[in-house]
């Protein structure tokens, strides 16, 4: 109780403003899907990062360093702003300008107050380049990360904005943006094994289930986990805005759960995580969804266990667990790395000491089963 009176503001604030920043990414989506790939740019890794990366990271930050006036606010998130500085994105910086200023007009319906004057490209910058810190064992640093699943973004697929609250090196709050996620389980197919690909369908621009997003969010040790519609046209955020407690799967027996890894089998080894539910007896066909939607559908029962195994010299980073752990444990779950360590967040910008890889359950008797299993196809594995 103590924890949710000491976090009340910080919740309130980071749940508006990822409502904010669905309703932006919807935008900047709709525009990608059926236009063109102009607003796409390759960054140094080759990985995509849109105007909608920057724009989220842009909101965001100004919204909390507005809200939040009285301290000097952290944030660690995914972009930098090298590469929207670079002559060749001078560009961009026009569209990301736009994309800012215009749900920033939009701020009252998210109780937030607009600003004065719209922003000009400078103050974008700043906002961007504010969000440099690089975590660690002391002090408060929220975690963004503003477009996770950037290849599901651009695909028109699923993604997901992930805002987090470190104290002391532990994760407070979580809160997740699921823009195409439904809220109702039954407009999911879970017996198709192209799960993303149904889940296309799903989000069709001119389809009503394209309004169906979700945000989900918890505070930690309250026990608790929530979800809530995303708001449409004019209406207003109002608390508790129609929130949903969820829960985990109460599936315990492995024959009836199903996993959930990412899309990409760069990001994650299928044919390992193949053997080791094969070996613990699950008879589903994965389901194969990009970002951080992974953590959601275990948090909220539409699948048991999550497994990813990266390649050995891939180091994982906070912003793409944070939020995500925190709603699956206080949703019932248990999240570890392989050896059944907790993931420490306090380490900085990556999760330091994760032995192979991170797995999560919808509870201890399947999360016992899968250390045994990874366990026993560690050794004839090649990883
Ligand atoms: N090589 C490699 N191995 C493992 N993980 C990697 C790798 N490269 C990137 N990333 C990070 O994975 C994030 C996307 O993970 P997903 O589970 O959504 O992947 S997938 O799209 O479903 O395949 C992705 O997050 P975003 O960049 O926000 O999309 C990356 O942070
Ligand atoms: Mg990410």
């Amino acid at each position: 109780m103590e924890n949710g009176k000491k976090y009340a503001k910080e919740l309130d604030v980071a749940v508006r403003v990822v409502h904010m920043a669905c309703s932006l990414c919807q935008r900047v989506q709709a525009g990608l899907v059926n236009q063109s790939t102009d607003h796409v740019k390759s960054k140094d890794d080759n990985s995509l990062v849109t105007v909608a990366d920057w724009s989220v990271q842009a909101t965001v930050s100004w919204i909390l360093s507005e809200s939040f006036r009285d301290q000097n606010v952290l944030i660690i998130a995914e972009e930098d702003v090298n590469t929207l500085s670079e002559a060749d994105s001078a560009g961009l910086l026009t569209p990301v300008t736009n994309t800012v200023n215009e749900i920033l007009a939009e701020a009252s319906k998210y109780g937030f107050q607009s600003p004065k004057e719209a922003l000009g490209g400078a103050q974008i910058l700043e906002a961007i380049s504010r969000c440099n810190s690089t975590g660690g064992p002391t002090g408060r640093h929220w975690v963004l990360d503003p477009v996770d699943g950037t290849l599901g973004f651009v695909r028109g697929d699923q993604y997901a904005i992930a805002l987090a609250l470190i104290e002391e090196g532990n994760v407070v709050i979580g809160v997740l943006g699921c823009p195409n996620y439904p809220m109702k389980k039954e407009l999911l197919n879970h017996h198709h094994h192209k799960y993303s690909q149904s889940m296309s369908k799903l989000s069709d621009p001119t389809s009503h289930t394209w309004e169906k997003g979700c945000v989900m969010y918890a505070q930690s040790g309250s026990g608790e986990a929530w979800m809530q519609p995303l708001i449409h046209g004019n209406k207003k955020f109002e608390w508790p805005n129609s929130a949903e407690k969820i829960q985990v799967s109460s599936i315990d027996d492995p024959e009836l759960a199903t996993f959930c890894e990412p899309v990409e089998k760069a990001n994650s080894n299928h044919a390992f995580t193949a053997g080791v539910a094969y070996s613990m007896g699950v008879k589903n066909q994965p389901l194969r969804v990009h970002s951080m939607v992974k953590y959601a559908a275990i948090a909220r029962g539409d699948a048991e266990i999550f497994m990813k195994f990266a390649s050995s010299g891939y180091k994982e980073k906070i912003w793409d667990h944070a939020a995500g752990v925190v709603i699956v444990e206080e949703a019932g779950g248990v999240v570890t790395d392989a050896g059944g360590r907790p993931l420490d967040f306090s380490r900085g910008v990556y999760l330091e000491g994760l032995d192979r890889g991170i797995i999560a359950c919808s509870g201890p008797s399947l999360h016992d089963k899968l250390i045994g299993a990874v366990y026993a196809s560690w050794d004839s594995s090649n990883l």
